[in-house]
This record gives structure tokens, sequence and C-alpha cells, in this order.
């Protein structure tokens, strides 16, 4: 191992996304930093999360427009093999889950990499692999988040998936219990569905990602059913066994529904617990790591990332470790701003959405207008034809006469995305956004009918 000194700049604990990001930059502007990570360089989203669930996503995407050929381009006759994608997933995504190419990457910008558990032992003082350091001027907590599991009866006892196993596996189960209709449940769901597993997914509230406009769950679960996944929501687990090579979840009411597999994708918790926060008068029993618009959390610590409990994406990490490399190299700037944060869900159609949502613009007390219009009746929405589901949404302070939330579902939602996005972030007037031209005929154009539909669709 390198030499380590013990007197440094900047401590980082957790190199994913977000601490990687922090600490590759401060080392690229001089600082002398040590970065600390358990597991692996990058974290979560490039080994277990976004980057081997969305080469999964991209193969069942494929299928899914060659199954669409029937009808609209001859015929199609497909057949379905996952072992490309755990090829792909092993070999191009994760190098079987070695991290030697970042930690390379690490040091060459001249920060110092420990393998193993931080822990901070008091203000300025963080304790890895058997070393102290003593920290002059930051320590950057980025220890991200972990899943959350809920309270079912029996659960803990079974060999339950996470999102971890959902995306190592070689070939695609049978058939597949899904607990949670959030991010995870109907992205997994429907990818491994494409390859041919039953799947079953569950959520608890009354639509599929219940945070999202509520058109959107009901929307997502009819294309869902219409793939041959079976939803069913407001529906509880009251308990789970695993006997003989399957699982059996018993839901309120008593009906009882089975599985090869069972994968838990019901929320992530921040991981505060268990590396001394307390020593730098921090509560590691809190929901999340409290954080100021400069994400700073206590004098020389700052916080970014999942652990800080603000979106749980990885753009929000990277966004955060920007604002405060800036903060800790004592460089001005704005602070962090949410306003326009935008959430993609990459099912097909895909679900972007970016700032408010109507019910949320009210519970601010705003006086929100809305505009909707659907993909399948806009021109190139009908000419896609297959696959065309989707709308856009929009939601406009009518006080301010401005763009406050945005949700596009579409074949290229996220995509769509973008432009609203903007509008949001840069308060450009509902009157001027009314005034431009919108390629024809492009799925954004969908925008233009929303725009106009502003102030019916109440
Ligand atoms: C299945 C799935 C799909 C996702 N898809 C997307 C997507 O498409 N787009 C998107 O934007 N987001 C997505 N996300 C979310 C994204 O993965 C996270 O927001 C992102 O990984 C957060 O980065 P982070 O650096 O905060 O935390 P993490 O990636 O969780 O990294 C934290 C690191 O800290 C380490 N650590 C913890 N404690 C210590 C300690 N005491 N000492 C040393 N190391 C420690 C851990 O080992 C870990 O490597 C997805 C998440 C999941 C689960
Ligand atoms: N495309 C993306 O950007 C992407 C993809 C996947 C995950 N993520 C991130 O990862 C995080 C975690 O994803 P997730 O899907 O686990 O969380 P989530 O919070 O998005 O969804 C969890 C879902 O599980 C439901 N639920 C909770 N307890 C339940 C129970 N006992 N029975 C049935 N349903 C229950 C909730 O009502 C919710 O709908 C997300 O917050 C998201 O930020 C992002």
């Amino acid at each position: 191992m390198a030499h380590v000194p013990h007197e440094v700049d900047a401590v980082v604990i957790g190199m994913g996304v977000g601490g990687e990001h922090a600490a590759e930059r401060l080392a690229e502007e001089g600082l002398d930093v040590v970065g600390v990570e358990a597991e692996l360089v990058g974290g979560e989203c490039p080994y277990w999360a976004c980057v081997p669930s969305k080469m999964m996503i991209r193969a069942g995407n494929l299928l899914a427009e060659a199954r669409r050929v029937p009808g609209m381009a001859g015929d199609s006759q497909v057949v379905a093999d996952f072992a490309p994608v755990a090829a792909r997933i092993r070999e191009e995504a994760t190098d079987d889950w070695n991290d030697q190419v970042a930690v390379d990457r690490f040091t060459r910008k001249g920060g110092h990499f420990v393998r193993g558990r931080a822990r901070l032992a008091g203000p300025g003082r963080v304790e890895a692999d058997g070393q102290a350091f003593h920290v002059r001027r930051a320590v950057v907590v980025a220890t991200g988040s972990r899943p959350q599991i809920p309270p079912v009866p029996g659960l803990e006892a079974t060999p339950y998936w996470t999102n971890r196993q959902a995306v190592s596996v070689k070939e695609p189960p049978a058939s597949l219990l899904v607990l949670g209709g959030g991010a995870i449940g109907v992205e997994l769901a429907q990818a491994f569905a494409r390859f041919g597993t039953a799947v079953t997914l569950v959520e608890a509230m009354e639509r599929l990602l219940p945070e999202e406009e509520p058109t959107v769950g009901a929307l997502l679960a009819d294309v869902l059913e219409e793939e041959g996944i079976t939803v069913r929501t407001a529906a509880r687990a009251t308990g789970v066994r695993h006997a003989d090579d399957a699982f059996r979840l018993t839901l309120e009411g008593g009906q009882e529904i089975t599985g090869q597999h069972l994968l838990v994708a019901t929320g992530r918790q921040p991981h505060l617990a268990g590396f001394g926060l307390e020593s730098v008068g921090l509560d590691p029993q809190a929901r999340a790591l409290a954080v100021d618009g400069q994400m700073r959390a206590a004098a020389g610590v700052w916080g970014v990332g999942d652990v800080t409990g603000r979106g749980l994406f990885t753009h929000v990490a990277m966004y955060q470790a920007e604002v405060a490399v800036r903060d800790i190299l004592g460089r001005p700037g704005p602070d962090a701003d949410y306003r326009a944060l935008p959430r993609v869900t990459f099912t097909d159609p895909e679900v972007g959405s970016v700032g408010l949502t109507e019910h949320a613009a009210r519970e601010q007390g705003l006086r929100a207008r809305t505009g909707t219009a659907r993909v399948p009746s806009s021109a190139r929405g009908w000419i896609h034809k297959a696959g065309n589901d989707g709308l856009i949404k929009l939601v406009e302070d009518a006080d301010r006469g401005v763009l406050i939330g945005a949700t596009s579902v579409g074949p290229a939602g996220g995509e769509v995305l973008y432009g609203l996005a903007v509008a949001i972030q840069m308060e450009i007037p509902v009157d001027r956004l009314r005034h431009m031209m919108f390629a024809y005929p492009t799925f954004h154009r969908a925008v233009e009918d929303a725009l106009a539909d502003l102030g019916h669709g109440d």
C-alpha cells in the first residue's frame, strides 16, 4: 500500500458516486485526501444499481420492440436469452465486481486509498484499517444508503433478494415476487418479465410509484398487466415463508402468492449508524444526515449523497459533491437548489418528473393550475403506435405564471423531461413557453398541447 500520511487535508468516508466524486475533485485541486471504502469504489450505482439494472432494461426494451413488429413491420419471432446481459454486467459494467480501475483513477489523481470501514473518533479524527488520521480541513460523510427491510413476519429468516442479488443473476428466475412498487420494483419487474419470468408485483399503497402524479401509477399498472405482470396494489404482506425452493407471501385477507424468488424493494434508508457520528455531535439515529445548503453537517464535516436523504439519486450525490467541494475549497457559490430535481424511472414507457406534483404544490399552499396532454393523441405518439403510452402533465404556480412541476411519461419520457426541467429551473414564464416552436413531430411537441391545456385540466 502507498504511504498514507497521518496529517491530511481531507478524509472521505464512503467512496460511492458521491464520495468518489468529492475525493477525486479535492485531489485534483491539490489537497491531501484519503478516501476510505469498505466495499467497492463507485458504490451501489455501478456495481448493483443504476448501471446493471439499466443494462437489463436496455435488453428487455429490445425484446419488447422486436415483439411489436407484427402489425407494424412484418413478423417477428423473439427468443430471449439472458446470457448476453449477464455477461455485459460482469465484463463491461462491473469487471466481475472488481474496482481496481476506480481505485487507480483516484490514486493517479494523487489521492490515498484505504480499504476498510472508517470511524469518526472526534472532531478532525478518523480511524480506518488500523490507522488514525488527523484531518486539517474536511471530513466528507458519503456512506450512502441500505435497503430498508419491512418488518413482515418471517421475512428475515428467508433468503430474499435485494437489488444486489437481482442484478447479479446469470439466469432470470422462473417466477418472482416483487415487494414494493417503487422505482426498483417496477424497473426490475418489467425487465425480468420481458425475459420470461412470471412476475407478481405487490405494492402497499393504492398505486405504483405512489410519489408520482396519480395518473402515472394507473397508466403503468395497465402497461405492466398488459405485458403479463400481476400487479397487486393496496396489498399488505402479513407473512412470508420459504420452503421447497419457493416463497409464499401471505397478503392481508389471507390470500397466498408464491414465487421462486422474492425481491424486496421497499425503499432505502440513509446509512448513519455505527461509524461514530456521535463523536462529532451528530445523531446516528436520525432519519438522514442533516446538512445546510453548502452540505455542511457540523464544523469540519460535510455530507453528500444518499446519506443526506435528498432524492437518493446518483445525479443528486454528484451535484451535492460539487457543492461540498466548492465550499471546502473556500470558494463562494449558491446553496444546493432542489427545485428542479429530475427523477426518471426507466420503465417502458419511461416515467420522468421534475419539481412538485399537483398534490405537493397544493400542500405547500400554492395556487396550482395543471395542463395535460396524452402522448397517443399527439402526432408523434399516434405515428409511433405500438408502445406509445404516455402523458405530459404540467403544474403551474398560477400566481407567478411559471411551471413548478412536470411529469413526462412516454417512449422517451426521461429525455423529454429535460426541456421541462430547464423551464422550471430558469422560471421561464408560461406565456413565453407558449410562444415557442416545438419541432414536428417530436415527442416533446406534446408539451405544447399540455401548455395549451393549462387551466383547463383542473
Ligand atoms: C436498483 C437501483 C437502481 C438505481 N438506479 C438509479 C438510476 O437509474 N439513476 C439514479 O440517479 N440513481 C439510481 N439509483 C440510486 C443510486 O444508486 C444512489 O443514489 C447512489 O448510489 C448514491 O450514491 P452514494 O455515494 O450516496 O452512496 P452509495 O452508492 O451507497 O455508496 C456509499 C459507499 O459508502 C461505503 N461505506 C459506508 N459506510 C462506510 C464506512 N464507515 N467506511 C467506509 N466506507 C463506507 C459503502 O460501502 C458504499 O460503497 C438506483 C438504486 C438502486 C438500488
Ligand atoms: N431510475 C432511478 O433513478 C432509480 C431506480 C431505482 C432506484 N432508485 C432509487 O433507489 C431508491 C430505492 O428504491 P425503491 O424502489 O426501493 O424505493 P421507493 O421508495 O422508490 O419505493 C418503495 C415502494 O415500496 C412500497 N412499500 C414499502 N413497504 C412496503 C411493504 N411492506 N409492502 C409493499 N410495498 C411496500 C412503498 O409504498 C413504495 O412504493 C429510490 O428512492 C430511488 O431514489 C432510483
